[in-house]
């Protein structure tokens, strides 16, 4: 499948596209020399009016070819630069150009002076390690890659941070951490996935003029959210549109002492464009929400002397799901034997698409309440909450990303959205997706009811589960960098209501 949504490429895909491109008579040495040079004129640009001494690490692979091409460039361009290669014994394409760099008089160290070549560096080409790399960095390379952090140079890495596993963005031990990192072709899934993405710095892919026939039997594992992907994706409304059928969405949010996810997640999925939205709280904080939520329908939930839902709770979730096209439950609702009841009741017997959030995902860990269920389910968990849907801890979530939320969507059957600096959307059958909106303004209390409602409202809307967790996500982040970019304030000063009035620009952005 290809949407036009921005490729990702994994190692493996970028060596098929190299091996077709080889078989269409583009020998993989024309490919080097093209990246070499495309990104020694990218580091031109950008740094090349300082006139910095360079320093370029090589490694022993096509990484390190790239960075001999690279320093030739760069010494043709009249600046001082110094290579430090892991290997003189090479062979192929890499051979070559070291070659090329040692007739035209470029100085070649032996890493193990690089602490002292780091004295009087001022711009460091990390070219150690590319996408043939994988797993745990040896000592050797471990200890060179520590050298060079700790250099405090602007540093540009090639291809993909030494140390970075490009297919999946996981790092055990050391890694480098770039200002800038350069991609050949494509980004590499290990630049846009945490927590690689977060050594990346700045990623800019460079083009090698590889033909469009050398990638068409690939079909990629993962793709970019952007705009350009998800335009026309939202239906719009027609003449003949009520506020039924321009979506109606349920939301079970809230509980006796936490109101405000309530009063969020209703009004994302109002500013998302849903007709009407009921919402179903505690009896006990009904008339306080009422006055509150001036266009939202409220339906007080019986509850016992503890504020939990009683057992006809679900009598009433099931009446006004009823009137609904789409459910979303969770947002404070707190965790307990009763809220679980509730949630499994839900699950088993409404067929609309339902997104879980907060604590109904903490609920149903180690039910298999969504795996059982036929209609589309959509969670929404930061780490520490899918950690407890698969047993494991937020720590282990955070080093796998990738993996952790594939294996999650495919276990349910559903389509889980992992929140996080690089939100991943997966679903069995389709490339994950990875958001390109997101900005740190959004981690802050209460940003993860808005995002609930604003999903909610596209499924209720009619989209497809995995497009609405994309386009809710691209929208709820790019809501944030509007704010931003309008008010000029500090990250740190957003709350959650700011993005309220500027999801409706975002999500114009998107029909
Ligand atoms: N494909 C394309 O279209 C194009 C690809 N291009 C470029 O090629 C790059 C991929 O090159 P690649 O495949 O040669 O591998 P690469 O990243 O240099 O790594 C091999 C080196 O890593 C080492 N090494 C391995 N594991 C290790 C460990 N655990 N710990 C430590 N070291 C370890 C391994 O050492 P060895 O095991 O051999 O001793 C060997 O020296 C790609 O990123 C891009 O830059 C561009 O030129 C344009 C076209
Ligand atoms: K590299």
């Amino acid at each position: 499948m290809n949407d036009g949504s921005a490729r990702l490429y994994t190692s493996s895909e970028m060596s098929r596209a190299d091996g077709n491109a080889q078989e269409l008579g583009i020998p993989g040495g024309v490919l080097m020399e093209r990246a070499g040079a495309g990104m020694a004129r990218e580091i031109l640009a950008r740094f090349g009016g300082e006139r910095p001494n360079v320093l370029v690490l090589a490694g022993g692979g096509n990484n390190g070819g790239d960075g001999f091409v690279i320093a030739r460039e760069l010494h043709r361009a009249g600046h001082e630069v110094r290579v430090a290669a892991t290997k003189r014994d090479l062979s192929g394409d890499p051979k070559v150009n070291l070659d090329a760099v040692l007739n035209l008089g470029v100085p070649v160290h032996d890493p193990e002076s690089l602490k002292e070549l780091l004295e009087g560096t001022d711009l460091i080409v990390d070219a150690l390690l590319g996408t043939g790399f994988s797993g745990e960095v040896r000592e050797r390379e471990a200890a060179l890659i520590r050298t060079l952090n700790d250099a405090g140079a602007a540093t540009v890495s090639v291809d993909i941070p030494s140390g970075v596993d490009g297919s999946t963005g996981e790092v055990h031990g050391e890694a480098v951490r770039a200002d800038l990192t350069l991609c050949a072709h494509a980004v590499k899934v290990g630049c846009a996935v945490s927590p690689g993405k977060d050594h990346a710095g700045e990623v800019v892919t460079v083009g090698i003029g590889l033909p469009e026939e050398a990638e068409r039997d690939i079909e990629p594992a993962l793709v970019l959210t952007d705009a350009r992907s998800l335009r026309g994706s939202i239906p719009r409304l027609s003449g003949e549109s009520h506020k039924y059928s321009a979506g109606a969405v349920l939301v079970l949010a809230g509980s006796r002492t936490v109101t405000g996810a309530s009063v969020l997640s209703v009004e994302g999925a109002q500013r998302a464009g849903c007709g009407i939205v009921f919402l179903a709280v505690p009896e006990s904080v009904a008339p306080a929400l009422d006055l509150r939520l001036t266009e939202a329908l409220i339906y007080g939930l019986p509850e016992d002397g503890e504020g939990h839902p009683a057992p006809e709770a679900l009598e009433v979730v099931l009446e006004k799901a009823g009137r609904a096209s789409a459910v979303v439950a969770g947002p404070g609702i707190g965790i307990g034997d009763a809220q679980r009841r509730l949630l499994e009741g839900l699950l088993r017997l409404v067929e609309l698409p339902v997104l879980l959030d907060a604590d109904a995902l903490t609920n149903l860990a180690g039910t298999d309440a969504v795996a059982r269920r036929s209609a589309p389910t959509v969670l929404t968990p930061h780490a520490g909450e899918l950690g407890r849907l698969l047993g494991v801890g937020a720590g282990e979530v955070t080093a796998h990303r990738l993996r952790s939320a594939t294996e999650a969507a495919e276990r349910n059957g559903c389509t889980v959205l992992l929140k996080g600096g690089d939100t991943l959307v997966a679903q069995g059958g389709r490339p994950t997706s990875v958001n390109t909106s997101g900005t740190v303004a959004l981690a802050t209390a209460g940003t993860g009811d808005v995002l609930s409602g604003v999903i909610g409202a596209l499924l209720s809307r009619g989209m497809d589960p995995y497009e609405a967790a994309r386009a809710g996500a691209w929208a709820h982040g790019r809501a944030a960098g509007l704010w931003l970019d309008a008010t000029g304030w500090p990250a740190e000063s957003l709350i959650a209501t700011d993005l309220l009035d500027w999801l409706p620009r975002a999500i114009g952005e998107l029909l």
